[in-house]
């Protein structure tokens, strides 16, 4: 199939991708008791780089307190593993996906007794809305699904089975004929994207939402907040949003790795501004991906050479 390069990492080795299987009986098949990054490895300038490794890797593992899960691999082995992994698939810009979860031992809604597992794969990923998003931008519907709230699942990990109110939200909008869904909070406030965090541009000023409004701390959230400021823009980073203020909105865009930056150009059939990629949403996209491709020295520190 189309996503088989040849190896996947599985707890210490290396197996072929056909391989890499699990038991039908796996906890986390069963209960959702995963936690997952989603990395990208750019072909930069200066060859192959993973964008904010460390930053994947440090919320990997804080991903797995909530379960007290205890991932039996020290970090420098996950980087060496990927590294290597990388380097036997020659894969210059790909996506990279670890994942640890309770494995099988017996099932039970409690995890303690259970054996994690650990494993680590990457494949070309291209442009995650669709061919022509980047540059077009997407439609999108808000959904009648919220959000789970921070205090129901916490928001801030990438907890495998929470991903079932994503998927919701975004059969719901493919129902619409929408590309993607926005979702929002139990209050009524726009959260994220079933898989993206969320800026919406008013007047030349940024606003995302923050941890409160139950959201994914996003990396390249983080990243655009980082740039934008670096370009002069001002970031309201902690931002409560209303679903109005969705249609009157100047410009909007979603963040993620796999989204990358994409700009929405029309909410619930209302255009966004002039209904096509905003100024400032091409400017800050543009910068992105220079930024990833030239590897930049002001931003050195965010790139682990393969
Ligand atoms: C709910 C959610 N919110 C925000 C983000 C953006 O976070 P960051 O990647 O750190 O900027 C992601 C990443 N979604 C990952 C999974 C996508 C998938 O379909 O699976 C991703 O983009 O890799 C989310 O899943």
């Amino acid at each position: 199939d189309e996503m088989d390069v040849g190896t996947i990492w599985m707890d210490g080795e290396f197996v072929d991708w056909d391989d890499a299987n699990v038991h039908v009986l796996t906890h986390a098949l069963h209960y959702g008791t995963g936690i997952f990054e989603g990395v990208r490895c750019y072909e930069t300038d200066d060859g192959p780089a993973i964008f904010r490794w460390e930053d994947h890797l440090d919320r990997f593992y804080e991903s797995a307190k909530p379960f007290e899960m205890e991932i039996p691999h020290d970090p420098e082995e996950l980087t060496d593993a990927t590294l290597e992994l990388l380097r036997r698939e020659e894969m210059a810009s790909c996506y990279i996906r670890p994942v640890a979860f309770f494995g099988y031992e017996m099932l039970g809604v409690n995890p303690s007794d259970i054996p994690v597992e650990t494993a680590i794969a990457a494949w070309p990923w291209g442009t995650y809305l669709g061919e022509d998003a980047l540059e077009e931008g997407v439609d999108v519907g808000v959904s009648s699904w919220r959000k789970h709230a921070s205090s129901q699942i916490p928001t801030g990990a990438k907890m495998t089975g929470a991903y079932v109110n994503s998927v919701l939200a975004s059969i719901e909008a493919k129902a619409h004929h929408y590309v993607e869904a926005i979702v929002l909070n139990k209050e009524g406030n726009v959260a994220e994207g079933p898989g993206e965090n969320i800026f919406l541009v008013r007047d030349g000023e940024l606003y995302t939402p923050g941890l409160a409004e139950s959201i994914l701390g996003g990396i390249t959230r983080q990243s655009l907040i980082e740039i934008a400021r670096d370009e002069g823009y001002t970031v309201h980073e902690d931002a409560t949003i209303s679903r109005g203020e969705l249609y009157t909105a100047d410009e909007l865009f979603f963040t993620g790795t796999a989204a990358e930056v994409t700009p929405i150009k029309s909410v619930d059939n209302r255009e966004v501004g002039a209904g096509e990629r905003g100024p400032v949403t091409a400017d800050l996209q543009s910068r992105f991906f220079e930024i990833v491709e030239q590897q930049p020295p002001e931003y050195a520190d965010w790139f682990t050479p393969v």
